[in-house]
Order: C-alpha cells, then sequence, then structure tokens
C-alpha cells in the first residue's frame, strides 16, 4: 500500500500547542506532536486521560481551540476535505458497534466503509471494483461464513474482524484503533494480533490504544503516555514500557516483563 507520498519519516498528522475543551471543561492540554509514516504508536495512558478525545482530533470528530499559536495539519492541510481523509486513515472507535442498527448485514457493515455513513442503503450502489474489494476484505479476515448474518447478534471478536474490514475499504496506509482487543476472547486477540502485524508488514502504520499490556503489538516502534489529558512521555517501546514508568503512570505496584517481544505485567503486593 506504500507510494511515495507516504515514504517512511515524512509528517501525515503536526499537532502545535493543541489545546480540546468539552463542554468547557479542558480534556487536551498543549500537544506538541508530529506523527511520521513508518511508525507504530502506541497511546497509553489512565481511563479518562485523554487517549480517545486524541484519536478523535486525527478523525476530525472532534476540533481543538484555535489560537494564533497553535496549528493542526493533517496530510500538511489544515481543513483537510473528509472524503479525502477517509481514503488515507482507517478508524476503529469503540462507540461504532452500538451505531448498527438491528437488521444490518455484516457485509451492509463493511461496504458503508465506503460512503462513511452507517445503515446507509449503500450496498445496492456499489461497483464491481468495490464488491471484489469486500470480497478480498471478506476472504482476509474469515468473515465468509457469516457475511450476511445481522451484524448485532454476533461476537464480539466477529465485530471487530467486520469493523476492520471496514476500516479497510479503501486501503489506506494508516489505521487509528481505540482499544481493538477490548472483550476479545484468547483466540481472538491472538488472532487480531497475527492480523495486525500483517498490516504492519504490508506497509500499514497503526495508532492504537490498548489498556492490556499482553496486547501491544511487538512492532511498536513509539509509546505516547498520556495522563491528565497531557503528553507525560514520548519514546521507544525500550525506554517507556517497563516497570517504573508503567507503575508511575498508572499509580500500581507493578512488574512488566518482556518475552519474545511482548509484554507481561505481574501485580506485586504492596
Ligand atoms: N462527549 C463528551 N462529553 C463530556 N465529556 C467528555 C466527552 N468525551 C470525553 N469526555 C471527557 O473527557 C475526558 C477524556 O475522555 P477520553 O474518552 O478521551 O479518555 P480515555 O483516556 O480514552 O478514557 P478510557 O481509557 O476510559 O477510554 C474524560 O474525563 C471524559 O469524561
Amino acid at each position: 500500500m506504500s507510494n511515495e507520498s507516504c515514504k517512511d519519516g515524512k509528517i501525515w498528522a503536526y499537532l502545535k500547542n493543541i489545546n480540546v475543551y468539552i463542554d468547557q471543561n479542558k480534556i487536551l492540554s498543549d500537544i506538541n506532536l508530529n506523527l511520521r509514516y513508518g511508525e507504530n504508536i502506541l497511546i497509553l495512558g489512565p481511563n479518562g486521560s485523554g487517549k480517545s478525545t486524541f484519536l478523535k482530533l486525527l478523525n476530525r470528530s472532534i476540533y481543538p481551540i484555535t489560537t494564533k499559536d497553535s496549528s493542526f495539519k493533517l496530510f500538511n492541510k489544515e481543513n483537510i476535505n473528509i472524503w479525502d481523509l477517509r481514503k488515507k486513515i482507517g478508524f476503529l472507535f469503540k462507540e461504532m458497534e452500538q451505531r448498527v442498527n438491528n437488521g444490518v448485514t455484516l457485509y451492509d457493515v463493511i461496504s458503508s466503509g465506503f460512503s462513511g455513513i452507517f445503515n446507509s442503503k449503500y450496498t445496492n450502489l456499489l461497483s464491481e471494483s468495490k464488491k471484489i474489494k469486500i470480497n478480498n476484505l471478506i476472504n482476509t479476515w474469515e468473515l465468509g461464513d457469516i457475511i450476511y448474518n445481522e451484524f448485532q447478534t454476533l461476537s464480539d471478536g466477529q465485530k471487530r474482524r467486520a469493523l476492520l474490514a471496514r476500516a479497510l475499504v479503501y486501503e489506506p496506509n494508516i489505521l487509528v484503533l481505540d482499544e481493538p482487543f477490548c472483550n476479545l476472547d484468547l483466540k481472538s486477540n491472538i488472532i487480531l494480533n497475527q492480523n495486525l502485524n500483517e498490516l504492519i508488514k504490508h506497509s500499514v502504520n497503526l495508532i492504537y490504544v490498548t489498556h492490556n499490556v499482553e496486547s501491544i503489538l511487538p512492532k511498536t516502534n513509539r509509546v505516547i503516555l498520556i495522563k491528565e489529558g497531557k503528553i507525560l512521555n514520548d519514546g521507544s517501546p525500550s525506554e517507556l514500557i517497563n516497570t517504573k514508568t508503567l507503575s508511575d503512570l498508572f499509580n500500581i505496584s507493578i512488574k512488566v516483563i518482556e518475552q519474545e517481544g511482548y509484554w507481561r505485567m505481574i501485580p506485586l503486593s504492596s
């Protein structure tokens, strides 16, 4: 999926002095970051620290306060067209599962990735090339047996795979994933882990949130720690995924162990 305009190291998101308010509450403060192609970024932080809000900035469903000192650019544009954005970034948000109406099939959910509108009657209007793309995704994500089942009757693992297939209909170079491993059983977790690793091998860059240290992807090469709406730290996994940093971040007593590219967390009695 990579091309010349997506060369590793090139900035795709530029955030300078970004502040976000919701209902007059400051949710994100003084965010200064560049996100670059070639990075697979883990966002880590306690509940309510602003991780989802940060990801929603990238999908333009939340806007920062504009001041003369602030700047927010996606793909070098201050006001990127939402259609262009959808082609460049695939999004998975926790609340998406609830947005699908009863009666809507898994096939309709995947095809709604083209319009960006859940529950739309877009499936009948699909071109042949779009149908081929959907069929490829159905195969990749092993959804063939359930493709005409009602989305809301499926398991969490099946729903998650369908929404990931939906996020990939435009073959974006970037995937933004808010808690992709949430509620998955052991097998679904491992399958998703393998599928995401496979996407990374094919030059898809991930920016994702997880609360589960065991789910951190081995190819993660940047970690951004968020606490109380501020960037607490930004560095490599070897610098930041360790006993001291995570104990401080979550204010708990834990031991963090790395094993063959994966991490484990052991609670310590205080
Ligand atoms: N639509 C909203 N209306 C009011 N407050 C909101 C809204 N969305 C987020 N917030 C508040 O913003 C803060 C950050 O929320 P956010 O969902 O970004 O945190 P998070 O780090 O993703 O949390 P979690 O790990 O629990 O998902 C929280 O205090 C939350 O209550």
